[in-house]
């Protein structure tokens, strides 16, 4: 018996990042904008060129509860709270330095007001 698992054969590794900030499919590739995705009536903008959960025999098998947890949580802290920039502390949009696979914004404080007062 081996002693560990041992695989043959290839792996595909994606680049969703290169994918993700190629120039010839996003303008100003490198600035963090979420509002690009929306078209002018602030609706969601369809595009193939965005693959999150990857596509085609490796795409995500968790995509659609990834989606409905992600609507979800959002919608109730949305339901449940205001939110107000905390005065005098600054905000950024630019995300830390890449760490590991991801990226993560800069830690910052929010302000969490309850919209229903018991
Ligand atoms: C925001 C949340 C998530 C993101 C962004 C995400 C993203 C991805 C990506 C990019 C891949 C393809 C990796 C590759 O190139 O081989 C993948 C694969 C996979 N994901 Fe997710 N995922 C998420 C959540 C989930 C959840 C919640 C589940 C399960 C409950 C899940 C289960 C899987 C499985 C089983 C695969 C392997 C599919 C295969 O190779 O046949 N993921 N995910």
């Amino acid at each position: 018996m081996p002693d560990c698992l041992q695989f043959q054969g290839t792996i595909v590794v994606s680049a969703l990042y290169a994918i993700h900030h190629d120039p010839k499919n996003f303008k100003n590739h490198e600035i963090f904008n979420p509002e690009r995705f929306l078209g002018e009536a602030g609706n969601l903008i369809n595009n193939s060129k965005i693959v999150p959960f990857q596509t085609g025999r490796r795409q995500c098998l968790g995509e659609t509860l990834a989606e409905m947890s992600a609507f979800l949580g959002l919608v109730y802290l949305l339901q449940t709270f205001n939110f107000e920039k905390v005065p005098g502390f600054h905000y950024t949009l630019e995300p830390k330095e890449r760490e590991e696979v991801v990226h993560m914004p800069e830690p910052y404080k929010i302000l969490a007001i309850p919209r229903i007062h018991f």
